[in-house]
């Protein structure tokens, strides 16, 4: 119990930390932020469960008003911005991130993560992303997601990287990953 609770705020921590590299913002007003990356982490290291804490309890800190967001960003005016379907998506890309780590099995732990971090963090959280942008900015929904296909690449190199970071992590704490230990026999694919 008390090990969750340190992780959750571990991550939540992390999240916030990686704020601190300058985004670039791009004409559509989302920027650029390594941001995503954390959350990416927080499913791939912590599972769906875990991991959707984590990234909520930073979204709801950053709802409080904390300048958490990259760019020193915070506040309820967030949740009216073009950023908004990202920032409410992230905890449910770290959800999806980590069940995807909990139920498919593939050659390696850090390609599992990484498979996991392309489904959750960026196809499902460019639909949130996406829908939010559309709204927020009254343009179709195609429109919108012509306009996140910029993020692509850069969200590949950060799925890879946590892919990566996963690898190692299950070499020299595997511990840390609950979701290796999940039994093949519970409805798991193995692809
Ligand atoms: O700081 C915010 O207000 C949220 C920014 C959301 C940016 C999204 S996350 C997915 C995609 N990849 C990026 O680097 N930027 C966008």
């Amino acid at each position: 119990m008390e090990r969750n609770i340190a992780q959750i705020a571990l991550f939540a921590a992390m999240i916030a930390a990686l704020g601190l590299v300058p985004p670039i913002t791009l004409t559509f007003g989302v920027p650029i932020t390594a941001q995503s990356l954390g959350v990416m982490l927080a499913g791939a290291v912590l599972g769906s469960r875990r991991g959707f804490a984590a990234v909520g309890l930073f979204v709801l800190l950053v709802a409080l008003g904390l300048p958490l967001l990259a760019g020193g960003r915070g506040g309820l005016g967030v949740f009216a911005s073009p950023t908004v379907g990202f920032v409410v998506g992230y905890p449910i890309a770290a959800f999806v991130t980590g069940l995807f780590v909990e139920h498919v099995r593939l050659r390696s732990p850090g390609l599992t993560a990484g498979l996991g971090a392309v489904v959750g963090g960026i196809l499902v959280l460019y639909l949130l992303g996406a829908t939010g942008l559309a709204y927020v900015a009254g343009k179709t929904l195609i429109e919108a997601f012509a306009l996140v296909a910029a993020f692509i690449p850069g969200d590949l190199l950060k799925a890879g990287i946590a892919g990566m970071l996963v690898q190692a992590l299950a070499k020299v704490r595997p511990q840390t990953l609950e979701w290796l230990r999940l039994p093949a026999s519970n409805g798991n694919a193995r692809l």
